[in-house]
């Protein structure tokens, strides 16, 4: 390495060092009288122990000028106990802070998770970003208190050992730092490498969530494809990889701390090398040599947690790491208050030459898409496929920012709308109508929580689920399954058409919502849409006849851009790619049902 890289390789490491210092403040500052409690009892205890061999220099020498040793026995013994019991309390503090320490990062992190833009959830993995939840921040447990007070306790008691040893003997103390120079050198070298195994193992655990998330999202495709072994061997591979890092981690760690005590037993023999030849020179007493001896051994304590505080470090600065990515990922701005509908109006929505392209260095997707819907009626969306009608949605969704140009809703421009209150006004049913885990009647209500039971019957009726819900076992109830596997593609597109219904929107979007119904619940639905667009403004991406000539006005787009604007009959005649679509493509009921 040369020296330039030499130096921003350490210029990096210690704005690591100071960030990840900062993270850790920020997460014990809440608990810091907690911690410092902790810290009390911990030092209490360990002063207890700092005292034992002073009590048992004072009852050798007892011994040898032939005292009775009953009172400084009892003293030793009251000792022990108080130490103990200051130890464990202060122990089971830090437990339970640490607990919350874990707590309040879930708390945050999962929070921000919710508030993810899409453009930042487009380039990342769910399941990675789900195991930072549920498995980095378990690693803040050691290093948010236990390491803390390690730290704290052992410098301390290292340094008043220390100056107890140099007022014992400074000759042997000389020795003794020796050796603790050594240790130290050698956990400074080695640190560097338990903090990395640790990253790479929780990198390689985050591709398990996202190799099983990859399986779970498409389990019948996976299924069908016969692909069970090869995605079997993907997800082992990130485990086996979580395991060599893990393995390597445990070595160094291991090293460390034969290192520790194979330095902390090689300084006893030198001092008793050389404090043997002091005792024999007459230099210093033998209880002297005895209580150096035992402080050297209550030195290990300190070592050890210094050590031990410096491994936690390296794990839980991995860790952090991993969780501050997550914070650097775009978000939106949290609701700052609940929003309130005061406007009854179908909302109207005017794009004025949007231009937008999903990231830098990608094709624009829209190139100034201009057209204005009034508010009330349906305006349908019709053109090839990828031509970016879809995108049209996300955009008044605000899923995505506009690359140039401005979506007004109700003539105002939706960056000045509240992102709350703007979705709110707004029914959204996506292209594949998902549904979500949990009973039918949650996910009636999801969009609508306040949804009366009237509101909900009435919905059910409409989008002609009633007669499902009388044929479940539990009725609204029942569970869905995963994603709503245990509902037929059709009922899965109904509940979520019922779902935004319910919600009474002043704008729907319907993205090709009808593809999988048969022609019953097709005709129902375009009732119920029909309907709808009296009292609300519905914008549907459509890919059926009968939806296009329901529609007040169809926009025509192609590779982007709006071609023409009009009724299905003046198109027909007025331009040539929707008559063809017309003739093609819309004439076909797009879903397999239908056909
Ligand atoms: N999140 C995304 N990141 C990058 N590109 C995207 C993303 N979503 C869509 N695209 C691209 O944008 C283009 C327009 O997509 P869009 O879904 O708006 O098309 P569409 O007209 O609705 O098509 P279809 O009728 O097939 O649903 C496509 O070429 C697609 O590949």
């Amino acid at each position: 390495m040369n020296t330039a890289s030499a130096s921003e390789a350490t210029g990096a490491e210690s704005l690591r060092v100071r960030e990840t210092l900062q993270a850790l403040y920020g997460y014990v500052r809440p608990h810091r009288w907690t911690v410092v409690l902790g810290l009390l009892l911990a030092l209490a205890g360990a002063a207890g122990g700092l005292l034992q061999p002073l009590a048992t220099k004072a009852l050798v020498d007892r011994l040898s000028s032939g005292g009775t040793i009953a009172a400084v026995l009892l003293a030793l013994t009251v000792l022990v106990l108080l130490s103990t019991v200051a130890e464990a309390f202060g122990a089971y503090v830090l437990e339970r802070t640490a607990e919350s320490v874990v707590l309040a990062a879930r708390r945050s992190l999962i929070g921000r998770l919710l508030r993810l833009r899409l453009s930042a959830v487009d380039r990342t993995q769910p399941g990675d970003l789900m195991s930072r939840v549920t498995s980095d921040t378990t690693l803040l447990r050691a290093v948010s208190t236990q390491a803390v007070v390690n730290a704290a306790t052992g410098a301390l008691t290292l340094i008043a050992a220390v100056v107890v040893m140099a007022f014992l003997d400074a000759v042997l103390l000389g020795v003794t730092l020796v050796v603790v120079l050594v240790v130290g050198a050698g956990a400074a070298l080695v640190m560097p490498k338990i903090g990395q195994a640790a990253e790479r193992s929780q990198a390689a655990v985050g591709e398990m969530s996202t190799g099983l998330e990859r399986v779970f999202g498409a389990f019948r495709t996976v299924k069908a494809s016969g692909a069970e072994e090869r995605e079997t061997a993907r997800v082992e591979a990130s485990a086996r990889r979580a395991w060599r890092h893990g393995v390597r981690g445990a070595k160094w760690e291991a090293l460390l701390g034969t290192a520790d005590n194979l330095a902390v037993e090689s300084a006893f023999l030198a001092v008793l090398a050389v404090g043997g030849a002091r005792v024999a020179a007459g230099d210093i007493p033998v209880s002297t040599l005895i209580a150096f001896l035992l402080y050297l051994f209550y030195l290990m304590e300190p070592v050890y947690k210094l050590v031990e505080a410096a491994s936690a470090y390296q794990e839980g600065a991995a860790a952090i790491s991993r969780i501050k990515e997550v914070d650097r990922l775009a978000a939106e701005p949290p609701a700052t208050h609940k929003p309130v509908r005061t406007e009854v109006r179908p909302a109207s929505v005017r794009f004025e030459d949007v231009s937008f392209r999903y990231g830098p260095g990608l094709p624009y997707i829209h190139q100034r898409v201009d057209f204005e819907v009034p508010g009330a009626g349906m305006t349908a969306f019709v053109g090839p496929s990828g031509a970016g009608k879809s995108t049209v949605f996300s955009l008044i969704e605000r899923f995505y920012e506009t690359t140039g140009g401005r979506i007004l809703v109700d003539g105002t421009d939706i960056r000045q709308w509240p992102l709350s209150e703007l979705r709110s006004v707004i029914g959204y049913v996506e292209q594949d109508a998902p549904v979500l885990a949990g009973t039918l009647r949650e996910n009636l209500v999801h969009s609508a929580p306040g949804a009366t039971d009237e509101e909900v019957r009435d919905v059910l009726a409409r989008t002609r689920l009633d007669t499902l819900v009388d044929r479940l076992p539990h009725g609204l109830d029942t569970l869905v399954g995963h994603r709503g596997s245990t509902l037929s593609g059709g009922e899965r597109q109904r509940v979520a058409i019922a779902r935004a219904v319910l919600r009474r929107p002043r704008l729907l979007l319907l993205d090709e919502a009808t593809s999988q119904l048969d022609a019953v619940n097709e005709l129902a639905l375009r009732d119920v849409i029909a309907e709808t667009a009296r009292e609300t403004t519905v914008l549907v991406v459509a890919h059926r006849l009968s939806t296009v000539t329901d529609a007040d006005r169809i926009v025509v787009m192609d590779a982007g851009r709006v071609r023409a604007i009009g009724t299905h009959e003046e198109l027909v005649d007025r331009d040539e790619l929707y008559a063809q679509l017309a003739a093609t493509q819309l004439l076909l009921p797009a879903g397999p049902s239908g056909r």
